[in-house]
């Protein structure tokens, strides 16, 4: 099979969870790829799954849920095939993952450079104490004071702090490939900025490549080389950002840039009608359909497959054929 991306080439994910609702199915066959040092942006509505996606990626999905289907292709292995401590060797060496709320990431009874010399100390196979004049590095490397701060628990910090203490934590073990999963998004909006900043200059020298899950396409335009909308556990576009922008084609994509407010902009944000689909019975065929205004007879009955319209750009809906759009009526 010859791979998307060289680093990561992750296809037809299936994840579900199974709930006394019933069973919930989160990701129905999500298609992604990256190659290295490149920055992915994932995008989609809440409950699309993108986090459910980059917590497969790590092998991090746990009961109710389970990973179903598919491959994840990481760095030339199978990861769904490894075992629990051939991943282990992988998670947090190879591959690191930021969250939303770094302090719920940090053991709150630990100093912090204890923690981060842990992480350092599992991957070159160290004793603890030997990692910190590399603990006090990062901390440097991540613009904090770090004499003060390797000796503080986390609480001492703010969340624009603990959020650098994640970020070294998550690079000093010089990933190949960093999850950010709404790394800002509990942040002042005056600190994201200088954290998304951190991101960016630090991904760019150590060259390691970036998914970055967001909501917000503001970002994704700023940060990211290529992004990824998903829609109710599946892909369904994919693109460089710029062509993106330029050119969305998936009808789903159109209405979230559309969603997007702008300087200077008087018309009134259209956001996309209806809500997203309960993922215990959802729509057949195409999710998208009950929502969409080009829906035609066969996006109710089959899922359309993710196909490159033009190099590089890849939409999953039937308005597209190969290279020639077929979209008539808009
Ligand atoms: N532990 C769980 N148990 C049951 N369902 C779950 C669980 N975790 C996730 N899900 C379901 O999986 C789907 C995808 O969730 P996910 O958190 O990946 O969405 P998301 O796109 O990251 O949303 P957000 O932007 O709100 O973080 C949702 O329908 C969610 O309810």
């Amino acid at each position: 099979m010859e791979l998307r991306g060289k680093l990561l080439d992750v296809s037809n994910l299936k994840v579900s969870f199974y709930t006394y609702r019933g069973v919930v199915k989160a990701l129905n066959g999500v298609e992604l790829w990256m190659d290295s040092g490149e920055r992915l942006g994932v995008v989609g509505e809440t409950g699309c799954g993108k986090s459910v996606t980059s917590l497969a990626v790590m092998r991090l999905i746990e009961q109710p849920g389970e990973i179903q289907e598919g491959k994840i292709i990481f760095n030339g292995r199978n990861l769904v095939e490894l075992s629990e401590e051939k991943m282990n060797n992988i998670r947090g060496v190879e591959m690191s993952m930021i969250f939303q709320e770094p302090r719920s990431s940090l053991n709150p009874v630990m100093k912090v450079g204890y923690q981060i010399g842990e992480a350092i100390a599992k991957s070159k196979k160290i004793r603890i104490k030997n990692t910190y004049p590399e603990v006090k590095e990062m901390l440097r490397l991540v613009g904090l004071d770090a004499e003060r701060v390797m000796n503080s628990y986390p609480h001492e910090l703010s969340g624009g702090m603990s959020q650098r203490v994640m970020i070294g934590m998550a690079l000093a073990t010089h990933p190949k490939l960093l999850i950010a999963d709404e790394p800002t998004s509990a942040l002042d909006v005056t600190i994201q900025a200088q954290i998304l900043e951190l991101l960016d200059e630090l991904a760019r020298k150590m060259g390691n490549a970036v998914m970055l899950i967001t909501h917000d396409m503001g970002v994704v335009a700023e940060f990211c080389d290529k992004v990824l909308v998903m829609y109710a556990g599946n892909s369904v576009e994919y693109a460089s950002t710029v062509r993106l922008f330029e050119k969305p084609l998936h009808p789903y994509t159109g209405g979230l840039l559309q969603a997007v407010p702008r300087v200077g902009r008087t018309d009134e944000l259209k956001a996309i009608k209806g809500t997203v689909p309960d993922l215990v019975n959802p729509p057949s065929g195409c999710r998208f359909h009950p929502r969409c205004p080009y829906a035609m007879d066969i996006c109710k009955a089959e899922r359309p497959p993710f196909v490159e319209i033009e190099p590089d750009h890849y939409v999953a809906c039937y308005l597209f054929k190969g290279k020639n759009e077929v979209r008539e009526d808009g």
